[in-house]
């Protein structure tokens, strides 16, 4: 067993790397600082709030083991390095907000993890946030996070791509016919 305070505590430190990094990133990318690149958002904040609630006043029921907030951990460092390498590769082309008008930096980013994936960040934000409710011993938010995240992703995808289709039209159209989308069952 690992003492009850642990788990916590980490958490507290990847929260605070995560938005910061986040916060710093859209500085490099783009030259300025916003605000609203620290990425809350009420649905994040609630999200926060069940998960906490759960590991405070459910959790005593559910014993952690060591190899779950490894896993978590693993998870975690696997996420958030993926995305960031996302970001880092697609540059200015990346917007925490979606674009729905092309800027003339704006390129189409075929390389690097966007090889593997068509939404590299999203795959490595989903895997992160399944990973913290695993560090915590979360099991409800474990699933209200897979499934509240992955229909968010649906509609973010459908959103997105219609319009990367309007400012890269053929390209876009090759590229999503040969790469998943990077999450599971969205084809
Ligand atoms: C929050 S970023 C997410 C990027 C991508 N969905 C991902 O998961 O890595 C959203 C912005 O990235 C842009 N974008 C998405 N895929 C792109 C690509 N392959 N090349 C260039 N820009 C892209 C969109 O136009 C949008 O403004």
């Amino acid at each position: 067993m690992i003492p009850q305070k642990d788990p916590i505590i980490i958490y507290g430190y990847i929260f605070v790397c995560y938005h910061l990094t986040e916060f710093l990133l859209h500085r490099l990318m783009h030259g300025e600082f916003r605000r609203s690149s620290l990425l809350f958002s009420l649905p994040y904040v609630a999200a926060q709030a069940v998960l906490l609630g759960e590991y405070f006043f459910i959790k005593p029921l559910l014993p952690l083991s060591t190899s779950m907030v490894t896993l978590g951990l693993v998870g975690v460092a696997i996420g958030l390095g993926f995305r960031w390498t996302a970001i880092l590769t697609a540059k200015k082309s990346f917007n925490h907000t979606i674009q729905t008008s092309k800027a003339s930096s704006h390129e189409l980013i075929l390389h690097g993890p966007y090889r593997l994936f068509r939404h590299p960040s999203y795959t490595g934000w989903y895997l992160y946030s399944l990973s913290i409710p695993l560090l915590l011993g979360a099991p409800v938010s474990l699933i209200c996070f897979s499934v509240v995240g992955w229909h968010f992703f649906r509609e973010r995808i459908r959103f997105e791509e219609a319009y990367l289709i309007d400012f890269f039209g053929r390209d876009y159209l090759n590229y999503k016919a040969k790469t998943p989308s990077g999450i599971p069952f969205i084809p």
